[in-house]
This record gives C-alpha cells, structure tokens and sequence, in this order.
C-alpha cells in the first residue's frame, strides 16, 4: 500500500490539525483519499463541518493578538524555519503529491521547490511591510501611515497544486501577521496536513495555522464566509466557485483574493522563432497533463507560420510518455477524475464534429489516463475556444492580422495568463499592451515565479498573490494624524 510509504515519516498525518492539535471529525467521520494513478487507497481523513470550523476560527481569532505582537524579524524567522523543513522532506513531500493528485514526479518535485519559495520569500518581505511619513498640510499636525494585519484569514485551495496554493496564500498571511484556517481539497489533504505538521515543527504557534479536512467543502466554506471573525478570504480554484464565495462574503464585507480559471491563448506570429514557440507551447500546455489555470488553451498560428508549426508541433506531442507518475522519464499523468475525462472527451467529440482535425491522441487510456491530444483547424464555435479544457488537449486555431489575433485572444470572460512568440520589437509591445490578461508570456511558456505578482483580471478573479505585492492583500492601511504639535 502507498501509505506504509509514508506512515514513517512524523508530517505524515492523517488527522486534521485545529488549534494545534492532531483531531480527528466531532463525529468521528471521515473519508477515503485514493491515488488517481492507480486507485490505490492511500487513506481516511476527518470529514469536518461548520462546528470544527468554527473553532478553529475562534482558535485562529484567539491566536492573533500574540502572533501581530511578534516582530516582523520573529515572524519571518520562524517562516524560514518552516521553508527549511519543508526543502529537507522535498523528495518525500513529492512522492506523496504524486501519489495523492496523480502529478508527474519531477513536476511534483518543482512543486515542492516553488511552494517552498513562497515561504522563503516572505520570510523576507514580512520585514518590509513599509507605512509611510507624509508632509504635513498644516505646521500642527504629522501625518504617518502604517500597515496592520487584516486579521483571520481563511484560505481555500485547490488539488491541482496541493503545496504551493497553500504556502502562496499562507505565507504572505503569517508574514503580515495574520492567522490562517485552511480548508483544502477532498482530493489532497495529505500534502496540506504534512506542511501544517511541518509547520507545527518549525514552531508556529496553535491556532495560527489550521486545516480543516472536508468532503462538505461547502458547508465549511459556509462558515468561513459568514462567520464574522473572519477578516479575509482568499480562494484559489474555478470561478463558478469563486462566484459563490464572493456572493457569501458579501454580507461580512469580506476582503477577497480570487484566482480563477483561464482561457490562455498561445499566438505564434510569423516572425516567431518556431522551435522555441514549440517548446514553449509544449511545457505551456502539457504541464500537469493541463491541469493548471494558466494552460494554454487555445493556440493560435498566423497562416505564414501555421502548417509548419503544427507539423512541428505535433510531433513534439507524439514525443511525450505518460505512465506511473513516479518514474522520472514520464511526463504526462492521469487527469484527477472521472469528471476530468469525460470534461476532455466532450471537448474533443464537439471539436471534431465541427471540423477540427485530430493529429494526435483523442483516445481515453486505462484508468484516468488520456492520450496527449493536437486538434488542427480549430474555430471560435467549438466548446473548447470557450472553456478551459483542463486537460491535455491543444486545438490549434489560424488567424490572418495581428489585429484579428488579438481581438480572437481577448474574446474570452476569462483574463489569467496568455502568451506569444514574435521577434519584432514592436509587435512585441502592442500585443503585450493590448491582450486583457494579468500575465503575459512574451517568448516564454512558463511564467510563475515566487517573485512576480500572479493574478488575472475579469472571470479569472482579483487581487495578486506572490511578489512584493502579494503582501498587501493581508495588510490594512492605516492613516495616523497628529495634532496639537
Ligand atoms: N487561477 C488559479 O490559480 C487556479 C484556478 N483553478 C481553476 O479551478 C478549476 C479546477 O480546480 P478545482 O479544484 O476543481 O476547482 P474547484 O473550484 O471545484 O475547487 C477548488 C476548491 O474549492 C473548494 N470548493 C468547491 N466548492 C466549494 C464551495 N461551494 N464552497 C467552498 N469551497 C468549495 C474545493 O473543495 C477546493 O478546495 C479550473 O477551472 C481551474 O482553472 C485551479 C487552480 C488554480
Ligand atoms: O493553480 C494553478 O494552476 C497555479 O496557479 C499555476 S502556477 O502558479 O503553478 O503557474
């Protein structure tokens, strides 16, 4: 069994953590985490509700006033405590990733590293939480601003990145000095309850970390966001989801940060460098079999570039291996359900029926594994131009101008992250300029990094997490005026 892999190692947990105890449901409850590699059970967690969910808010709002009262420097000293035990368990914390949410070892191997680097990096920023001094309007008085910690923060994530969702949202949270009660996903809470026992050793106080385990992740998320001690909700997952929680948050006026799904197109100009636009579209759209929100989703070819690129491109594809997530030489997974499959089934019945040409894959394999697929001759009619596909599926469609690319680009509700290749100068900034996206890849396919603001703008949500603006979110700023001097 998968487990006894684990059950040596002290942040393996199988409980939930509130207040700074290992418990188990108030009605001894749980549920089944299974592997969606090879159905194997991995184990049962607590299946918690409203009640323990109000306690460890309660836990959380008890453990403020002493977790702000620290120092910047104290708080940052203990996260990089924490971002210490978290590198020397990397291999380990990979292979239960791999294991719970079906992502390829060496993409659960970055995981680690770059969820690590969230906590790394605001061990430092939390030093920088500058306010400000301001010229006085009148010779009486002084003017200060400074910055306070909002107050509770729930976190809710997704199974998609089972470590750095947490640490991208939980971070910047305790560096500002705010306390965090986490709900993560049904499908992997073992990878979130190995970072709070890593936590917990690293010593951060009970109570200002929580995780609550779940298969309600909606009454529980209903007590997040009416629950008034909370002060702050940030989310991380689709954005039907992320239209529920603002909704529930309304009547608390609660401070929100959504990151939410994408449509990324990937637009390849006839002046690209073709096979750095290939790999790039590769790494862009295959990573974690497309199960991220910043995936290509649509590629689109100017017509002097397009049949060399598919040809390209499409043998690329015929080059990648999917198999058992923990051999180092595979690179595409299974996707993590049922639901996941029959979501890239239809995509492809619906595209091929409207014209598309299917170049490679568009069969289900054995169990949640599916062939990497290329689609040629995509149009705007097809499903998959308008939804994300959230699987390793690439249509690739054709576009004449740079204005039509971009108008084909933009026409989407969604605005995470999109790219495109071109050597020119100047095409490089109108297009940078003009595509509706909160991050833009110019002649890159991987963009996410520790150090730069991730977000998007219209359906993909608001706010930013990472970077020296991912620290704001969990901050308040406060206008001081002093009289009478
Ligand atoms: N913008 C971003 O950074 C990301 C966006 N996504 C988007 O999320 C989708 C796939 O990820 P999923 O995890 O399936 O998304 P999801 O939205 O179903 O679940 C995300 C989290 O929300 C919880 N949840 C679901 N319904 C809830 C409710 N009513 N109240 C409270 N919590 C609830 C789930 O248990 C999970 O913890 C895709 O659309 C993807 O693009 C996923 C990861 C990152
Ligand atoms: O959840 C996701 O898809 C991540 O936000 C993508 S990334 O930050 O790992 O690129």
């Amino acid at each position: 069994m998968a487990t006894s892999e684990f059950a040596q190692f002290p942040f393996y947990r199988t409980q939930a953590f509130v207040n700074g105890a290992w418990v188990d449901a108030d009605d001894a409850s749980t549920f089944a985490v299974h592997s969606p590699s090879t159905g194997v059970h991995l184990a049962d967690v607590p299946n918690m509700g409203r009640a323990e969910t109000r306690r460890a808010i309660e836990g959380a709002s008890a453990a403020w006033p002493a977790w702000r009262a620290m120092t910047a420097k104290e708080r940052g000293a203990l996260l990089r405590e924490w971002f210490t035990r978290i590198m020397a368990h990397r291999d380990t914390l990979a292979r239960l990733m791999s294991q719970e949410s079906g992502k390829v070892i060496t993409e659960s191997l970055g995981e680690v590293t770059y969820g690590a680097s969230f906590v790394e990096w605001f061990a430092e920023e939390a030093k920088r939480a500058y306010g400000d001094v301001i010229p006085a309007h009148t010779r009486d008085r002084r003017l200060v601003v400074i910055k306070q910690p909002v107050g509770v923060v729930a976190a809710i994530t997704p199974w998609n990145f089972p470590l750095a969702m947490i640490t991208r949202k939980v971070a910047p949270a305790l560096a500002a000095g705010c306390p965090v009660v986490i709900k993560p996903p049904a499908e992997t809470p073992l990878t979130a309850l190995a970072l709070a026992a890593l936590a917990e050793e690293a010593g951060i106080p009970a109570g200002v970390l929580s995780v609550v385990t779940t298969n309600h992740s909606s009454e529980v998320g209903l007590e997040l966001c009416e629950n008034p001690l909370v002060r702050k909700l940030s989310f991380t997952g689709s954005t039907g989801v992320g239209r529920t929680l603002m909704a529930q948050c309304a009547n608390n006026l609660t401070k929100l940060s959504l990151e939410l799904g994408g449509n990324a197109p990937f637009l390849v100009f006839d002046d690209a460098d073709l096979d750095a636009a290939v790999r790039g579209a590769l790494a862009a759209k295959y990573r974690h079999n497309g199960q991220t929100c910043v995936c290509v989703n649509r590629i689109l070819v100017q017509d002097g570039a397009y049949d060399a690129f598919v040809e390209r491109f499409a043998a690329a594809v015929g080059g990648l291996r999917t198999g058992d997530v923990l051999d180092t030489q595979v690179q595409v997974g299974p996707l993590i359900n049922e639901k996941g499959v029959q979501k890239v089934e239809a995509h492809i019945a619906d595209a091929v029926q409207k014209g598309a040409r299917l170049l490679r894959g568009g069969h289900r394999k054995e169990g949640l594994y599916f062939e990497p697929t290329v689609l040629a001759d995509a149009t705007t009619d097809m499903r998959i131009a308008r939804e994300e596909v959230f699987g390793p599926v690439a249509p690739i469609f054709r576009f004449t101008s740079e204005d039509e690319a971009v108008r084909m680009a933009n026409d989407t509700e969604f605005g995470l992250a999109a790219y495109f290749y071109s050597r020119d100068v100047g095409r490089c900034w109108r297009v940078s300029e003009a595509l509706e996206y909160g991050m833009v890849g110019v002649n890159e396919g991987l963009i996410s990094t520790e150090v730069a603001p991730f977000g998007g703008v219209k359906a993909s949500g608001m706010g930013r997490e990472g970077s020296k603006y991912g620290l704001d979110s969990f901050l308040e700023t406060k206008y001081l005026c002093y009289g009478g001097i």
